[in-house]
């Protein structure tokens, strides 16, 4: 049989595109589907708008905060919020044209516009016309979790907040997740009220304790309201604004605001492609099961990025695609058990993670050795006025080998590939308590604190 193309790549997202480029590179013809706009969430409606955004919050509270460090601003510090939304349009349109001058320049690639679904393990429909391959890579994404209770009300997601030019009096966030304190804590500094709601029973679910009540502190000192154990389960429009029920045993089951934002988690885009008919299989939430390759199923067909589970960050997306390229191209092959979990969530200050926290050490029953820090007995913190938060860095009793970190603070998001980079080199933690780092930065505290480590209990 003779295909339209050696292998075709449904998604422009974060693994699609650099796997197109190396393909292309390596002489084969692809054909690369997107239904929207090239570069996926995390260009246009993820990573690089928000973080544009919180850098412009952190410009606006710096300037209304400033005065107790003896910077005083004499007028008033005003947002405007076209300004700020177009800076992150100009950002966003840069990498978008430079992705699609790459799809659209190379001989071998073939950029189709449309939504892609499967007709066989082999063909694609896009509006109407059928593209085969020997091979084929998904790349779908996800999109917001809508709950139920709220089909038909006026909502906002992170992708129709971004298109606000007004900033609202009252946001209500619902989920106290990375998207909801993004969004929460960068609209407070821009002006809004904010109302924060989640089901459970602390912020971010998967920090510990301590880390969840150090960040509720933080957001509690920019009067940030938050209410835990509070599931939202509908809302309706009142008056100018919007009313939200919500279920739970403390506080009122009711809270009015101008706007509300629904951060509820997200969803693969799985349902719609085709995947059951053609033998593709996938969980019970819509992700598509991998093997440690990344192979579906199916062995002609492949999934990559948040729509396989096991990521749902742009690294993790993008290291996908480093794995499906080294059994294509490379000598040495990767495999998705050689990943080690690490994230950050941009908050300010932000909170960074790597491997194990202590609740997982606990549940685990490993036993482990922990160094524990605050912020505030840091010398470059204190230097910075920026002395919220704590470090936590875990180490293997047996082997002595780190098992992972959680880092709240001043550039907590870099430093924290200090202990990335030791876990992939697979080194004791005596090489790093050995190491003489630059004072002052927080950084040089990190050797001091493994002198200190004591046995978790
Ligand atoms: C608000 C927000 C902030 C985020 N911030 C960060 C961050 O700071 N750091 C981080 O690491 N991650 C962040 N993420 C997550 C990150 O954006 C994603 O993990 C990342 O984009 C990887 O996505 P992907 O490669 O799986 O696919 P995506 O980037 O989602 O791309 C999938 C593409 O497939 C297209 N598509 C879908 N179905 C079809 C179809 N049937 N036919 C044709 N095309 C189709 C879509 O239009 C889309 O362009 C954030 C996400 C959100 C929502
Ligand atoms: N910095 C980053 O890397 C970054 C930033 C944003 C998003 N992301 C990606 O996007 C994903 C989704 O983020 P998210 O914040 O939407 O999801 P999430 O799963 O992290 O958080 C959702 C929160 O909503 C709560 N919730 C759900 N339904 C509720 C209801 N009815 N009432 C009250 N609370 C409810 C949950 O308890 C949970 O805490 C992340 O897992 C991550 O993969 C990453």
């Amino acid at each position: 049989m003779t295909f339209d193309f050696d292998a075709i790549i449904i998604g422009t997202g974060q693994a699609g595109t650099p796997l197109a480029a190396s393909m292309a590179k390596n002489g084969l013809k692809v054909g690369i589907i997107e239904k929207s706009q090239v570069g996926g969430t995390c260009v246009n409606n993820g990573c690089t708008p928000t973080k544009a955004y919180v850098a412009n919050a952190r410009r606006a509270y710096i300037a209304k905060n400033s005065s107790d460090m003896g910077v005083k601003i004499n007028g008033d510090v005003t947002i405007d919020l076209k300004q700020i939304k177009q800076r992150k349009e100009d950002i966003i349109s840069e990498s978008r044209s430079s992705i699609k001058e790459m799809l659209e320049s190379n001989e071998n690639i073939t950029l189709i516009n449309g939504k892609a679904t499967f007709i066989d393990g082999n063909s694609i429909a896009v509006n109407n016309t059928t593209y085969t391959a020997e091979k084929i890579y998904i790349n779908v994404g996800g999109r917001p979790r809508i709950p139920e209770g709220f089909n038909g009300v006026d909502y906002l997601t992170n992708e129709t907040i971004l298109q606000l030019e007004e900033i609202p009096e009252h946001l209500i966030v619902v989920g106290g997740g990375y998207i909801g304190l993004e969004f929460g804590q960068m609209f407070r500094r821009f002006g809004s009220k904010i109302t924060i709601l989640d089901r459970g029973s602390k912020l971010l679910k998967h920090e510990d304790d301590d880390m969840a009540q150090e960040i509720a502190n933080i957001f509690k000192k920019e009067q940030i309201h938050i209410r835990l154990n509070s599931k939202c389960i509908s809302a309706k429009k009142s008056g100018k604004g919007i009313e939200v029920n919500v279920d739970c045993a403390e506080g009122s089951p009711s809270i009015t605001g101008s706007h509300l934002l629904l951060a509820t988690g997200r969803i693969p885009n799985t349902s719609d492609l085709g995947l059951d008919k053609i033998g593709v299989d996938t969980d019970e939430r819509g992700y598509i099961k991998v093997n440690n390759s990344l192979q579906t199923t199916l062995d002609n067909i492949w999934a990559l990025g948040d729509c396989n589970g096991q990521g749902g960050f742009t690294h993790t997306s993008y290291n996908d695609f480093q794995i499906v390229n080294s059994h294509l191209f490379e000598e040495k092959k990767r495999f998705l058990s050689d990943r080690i979990l690490c994230y950050a969530a941009f908050i300010d200050p932000p909170i960074a993670r790597v491997g194990l926290n202590e609740e997982d050490i606990r549940r685990k029953g490993i036993k482990a050795k922990l160094a524990k820090k605050p912020m505030s007995e840091i010398a470059r913190a204190k230097e910075k006025g920026e002395t919220q938060g704590l470090l936590k860095i875990f180490v293997e009793e047996e082997t002595n080998k780190f098992l992972g970190a959680s880092f709240l603070g001043t550039g907590a998001d870099e430093y924290v590939h200090t202990i990335i980079d030791m876990m992939y080199a697979g080194a004791s933690y005596t090489a790093l308590r050995d190491a003489v780092h630059i004072h002052p930065t927080v950084s040089e505290l990190i050797p001091t604190m493994l002198e200190k480590l004591e046995s978790i209990k």
